[in-house]
């Protein structure tokens, strides 16, 4: 443990150790990616609340979304700059009752939040930038299994994720379905689909056109393409949340002072604004590519004889549950996971008007589903 993350002048995250909560697993042999490319040095950043029972069979995995990180509840403090993601789900007698089971969260490989990604420093001291390998879900699971095999975990209680956490804890069961007894799939897809590339492709480009990008090495240089990683979150805010949510919210209100009329802003506009500022604040640019472009190639059946083959595979005690306003990755993508799960009935909705987000906003909904998926005893 030593000094928090730094960053640079113009916001995003630089390399620094993990701090507060966070620990970390490193390994010393590179880690073999599908690519077949390997990483040195690579480091996958942690936290755990709770206690590992003597038979090392209590352990749940909580996997974050895309801008998510490892500090699923707590307050912000050194190293996490902002509160957790999932408050009220995490803590003694709570759905993941810490008097029960040891919950673990990692930070994605590729990621900024402590785990080993561009922003990080590759061997010779350099930020490695766009010299980062591409990597896949897989790639992270792998990463995962090496921090699963440090903390002397054969097996998962559980494992849990919403978006790409839900598409690495599908990759988690598809992959080792020895070590995965129970799974909660959020709001994600078997396969990301034409509509979700489509999406993410204005955002890839915004980042990368912007002069501060560098061809991806901005980390040593003390810029940072903060403005095309705004426009990245605006376009992929939208996506994640309500339309009529939007019209309830905003309707056509301009922000308070100003005249949109006359050079000033929508309320709606503001809000994205804010959130664009948010992210760029918090957020490494590498890191955003790099993991849209994985969860661009996801597809749990690759090489496996297809999604239904792959789904097959995850555990009897699966639930997986979208949101009912979410138009990014649509319910009817859930109802055909479920469909090809090997016990039928799995399928759940929250109900919600906040899209995508709903599985990171609906806190009770989410905790009964993860109530339910605990409920039966090994
Ligand atoms: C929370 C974190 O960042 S932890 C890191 C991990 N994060 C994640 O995994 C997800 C990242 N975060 C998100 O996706 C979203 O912020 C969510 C889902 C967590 C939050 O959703 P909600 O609680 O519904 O918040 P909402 O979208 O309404 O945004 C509220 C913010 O908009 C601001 N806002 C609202 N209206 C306006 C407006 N007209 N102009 C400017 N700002 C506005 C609020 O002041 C508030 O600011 P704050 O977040 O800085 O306090
Ligand atoms: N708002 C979430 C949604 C992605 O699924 C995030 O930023 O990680």
């Amino acid at each position: 443990m030593t000094e928090a993350p730094s960053r640079s002048a113009t916001g995003g995250w630089r390399d620094g150790d993990p701090v507060g909560e966070r620990l970390w697993a490193g390994w010393d042999a590179p880690l073999e990616l599908e690519s077949g490319r390997s990483l040195p040095g690579a480091r996958i950043a942690y936290q755990t609340w709770g206690t590992p029972d003597a038979r090392g069979t209590n352990a749940v995995l909580v996997l974050h979304a895309l801008t998510g990180d490892s500090h699923v509840t707590g307050p912000a403090g050194p190293g996490h700059p902002s509160p957790g993601w999932w408050e009220g789900l995490v803590g003694p007698g709570l759905a993941l009752d810490t008097d029960r089971f040891f919950v673990v969260a990692p930070n994605v490989l590729g990621g900024c939040q402590g785990s080993t990604g561009p922003s990080t420093a590759a061997p010779d001291g350099r930020a490695w930038g766009s010299r980062f390998p591409s990597i896949t879900i897989r790639d992270t699971v792998r990463a995962e299994e090496v921090l699963a095999d440090a903390l002397g975990i054969d097996s998962w209680a559980a494992v849990i994720g919403g978006s790409m956490g839900g598409m690495r804890a599908m990759e988690w069961a598809a992959t080792f379905p020895e070590r995965v007894r129970r799974l909660l799939l959020l709001a994600c897809p078997a396969a990301t689909t034409a509509w979700q590339i489509a999406w993410a492709a204005p955002q890839l480009h915004a980042i990368r056109a912007d002069p501060d990008w560098c061809g991806g090495d901005y980390h040593d240089t003390g810029r940072f393409p903060g403005a095309g990683l705004g426009v990245a979150r605006r376009i992929a805010h939208v996506t994640y949340r309500g339309a009529d949510e939007f019209d309830d919210r905003f309707g056509r209100r301009p922000q308070d002072g100003e005249d949109p009329g006359a050079g000033g802003r929508f309320a709606v506009e503001s809000y994205l604004d804010h959130h664009a500022r948010k992210l760029s604040r918090r957020f490494d640019a590498a890191s955003y590519v790099l993991l849209t472009e994985a969860m661009n190639g996801h597809d749990v059946g690759r090489g496996r004889g297809g999604t239904a083959e792959a789904l097959r595979r995850m555990p009897e005690r699966t639930i997986v549950a979208g949101v009912s306003s979410d138009h990014l990755y649509p319910l009817r993508q859930q109802d055909e996971i479920a469909r090809s799960l090997p016990v039928p009935g799995r399928a759940r909705v929250i109900t919600s008007p906040h899209g995508h987000d709903g599985f990171l906003v609906e806190d009770d909904q989410v905790c009964a589903l993860v109530r339910e998926l605990l409920a039966d005893q090994d």
